[in-house]
Order: C-alpha cells, then structure tokens, then sequence
C-alpha cells in the first residue's frame, strides 16, 4: 500500500510535527504553514490525513482549530495524540554570547502564553512577536542572524535550525501537554495498538434558537441520566452576536454505542443542532506506537 499523505502545522520539528512522527512513522509527513491551511489540506483531498493543536493544559483550546471545524469543513477525528510541551528559550549561536540582550522574542502565541510569568518577569520590556508555530519562529531567528531575537520551542527545533539553548523548561507550570487531533474525510478512527483511556466522542451543540431557559441544563440532563460521562465541555462564541455560543463536549463513549445514538436523537428532539467529529482513540507520544 502507498504511503498516507499527512500534513501537519509545520515547519519541521514543530511540536505538531513531533506529535505526527509519534503516531505516523511510515507515512509520508507534508509541513503546512498554518492550522486553516492544514484543515483545508485534508477537506479538499490534498492529503489523507491531517494534524493539528487542540488544546494545551495551560492555555486551553487552540480556538482557531475548533472554530474552523465547526464554522467551515466537514472533517472527523480519528485519534488523538497527547504530548508533552516543554518549551526553552533560544538564540542564533552569534548571539550566544549577548542572549540576555535580545531585542524581541518569537514563538506561536500558545507558545508565548505557556511562558507568561517567565517573560513578564525575565524579559518584561522585549516585545513578543507572533509566529505560525513554534518551529516558525525558531526557523526565522536562524535565517536573521544579525538581529539579537530569540525563539521559543522544543529542543528539536534547536537542533535543526542550528540555534543554542539559553534557557530551559521556561514554561509556567510542570504538567504542560497539549492534545493535538487527526483528521481525516473518512470516519473510521484509528486501531494501533498502544492506546490510552477510553474512546472519546467530540460532539459540538447548538441549542434551540427560542432561547428557553435551562436548555443547557436539558442537554446535560440527555447525558447524565444516561451515564455517559464527559469529560469536557467548553462554550465558543457561533460569531452571530454577543450571548450567543456553541458547546464543545467531549463524551467517554463510542458514537455508535446505543446510549450514545439515543442521545444525540434526543437533543435533536429538544431542538439542539448537534454537528459529531466522531469517536476516535487516544495515543500517547511518550508510549510506544505501535506501527501497525
Ligand atoms: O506545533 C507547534 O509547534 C505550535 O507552535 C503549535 C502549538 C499549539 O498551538 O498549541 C503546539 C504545541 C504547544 O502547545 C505550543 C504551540
């Protein structure tokens, strides 16, 4: 069989790109520019598959990649993969030497985030400038030289944009890992072995145009007699107005599972929209993935 196309948030040795390597060894791995670019990539057929951030236990969710699946493609989820973010400071080797006199500091504004307090009280007056990723802002602080910047991402995108470490794990909080999601035109969800936790389902709900009070608690209500346990759910704004939202959950079952079809019958019954990224399992990057 031939190699799977897979895009990913690039370039080369971004965190998405370590993420797609973990679960897609033999494939072949395409770098894209930005999360819209790679979303496309997959809905249009360019490629078979497609990765990009979700979420990170800092800063929550990446809101581009959940607002483009809800307001523009038509895309499933087939797994999930869940990293580790540690995130270092670097700088050209030219400027190894004056590091602590960089003039700003680049990286991708989740990046940057993840780094609040280490920037506010180390480099307080260095004005930050946003990059596509990670890996984006370490590839430009290699090709201007001649500027005192600097970087943050991980320690493979040091070694191949040819940058040095100035400072180590410069994230806020230890437990920093970010969910990134496979996507794909087809819905059958990934089965290699080496998964983690229990199949997940990401559903996204409008509810009922009238307005009535307590229709979010009806929806929950839809899954909690059932048993069906979530374990997350966030509003994002449907961008028709102030007040108004759609709801992202994620819910421990299999879509196809008849507790789950019951469901999602019912909150059409009550008037929801209820738009399904499909059920998918979860991978790891640190456990070994098996390659088929
Ligand atoms: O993949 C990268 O390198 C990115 O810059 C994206 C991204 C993100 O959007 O969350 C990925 C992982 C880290 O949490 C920081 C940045």
């Amino acid at each position: 069989m031939s190699a799977q196309k897979v895009a990913y948030l690039g370039p080369e040795a971004s965190f998405t790109h370590l993420a797609s390597k973990a679960l897609f060894q033999d494939e072949l791995l395409v770098p894209i520019r930005t999360i819209p670019e790679c979303i496309e990539a997959v809905a249009n057929g360019k490629v078979d598959v497609a990765v990009v951030p979700l979420e990170n236990a800092l800063e929550g969710t990446v809101p581009l990649t959940i607002d483009y699946l809800f307001h523009e493609v038509d895309v499933s989820v087939i797994a999930e993969i869940q990293a580790p973010i540690e995130q270092h400071l670097m700088v050209h080797p030219n400027n190894h030497k004056k590091w602590e006199e960089i003039t700003s500091i680049y990286s991708h504004p989740h990046a940057l985030a993840q780094c609040h307090k280490y920037l506010y009280y180390r480099f307080g007056k260095v004005p930050l400038e946003q990059s596509t990723s990670t890996a984006a802002a370490a590839k430009f602080v290699s090709e201007n030289e001649k500027a005192c910047i600097a970087a943050i991402g991980n320690s493979s995108a040091a070694i191949e944009y040819g940058l040095t470490i100035v400072e180590h794990n410069i994230h806020d909080f230890h437990f920093n890992h970010t969910r990134f999601f496979v996507l794909s035109r087809s819905n059958h969800c990934i089965q290699k072995p080496g998964h983690i936790g229990q199949v997940k389902t990401t559903v996204m709900i409008t509810l009922p145009k009238d307005d009535r009070s307590g229709a979010l608690h009806q929806v929950l209500s839809v899954f909690a007699w059932r048993q069906l346990n979530l374990s997350k759910i966030e509003s994002r704004p449907l961008k028709t107005g102030l007040g108004q939202y759609f709801f992202v959950m994620d819910v421990l079952e299999d879509e196809q599972m008849p507790m789950m079809i019951g469901a999602m019958e019912e909150l059409k019954a009550l008037g929801c929209e209820v738009k399904s990224l499909g059920s998918y399992n979860t991978y790891e990057t640190e456990k070994k993935i098996a390659s088929d």
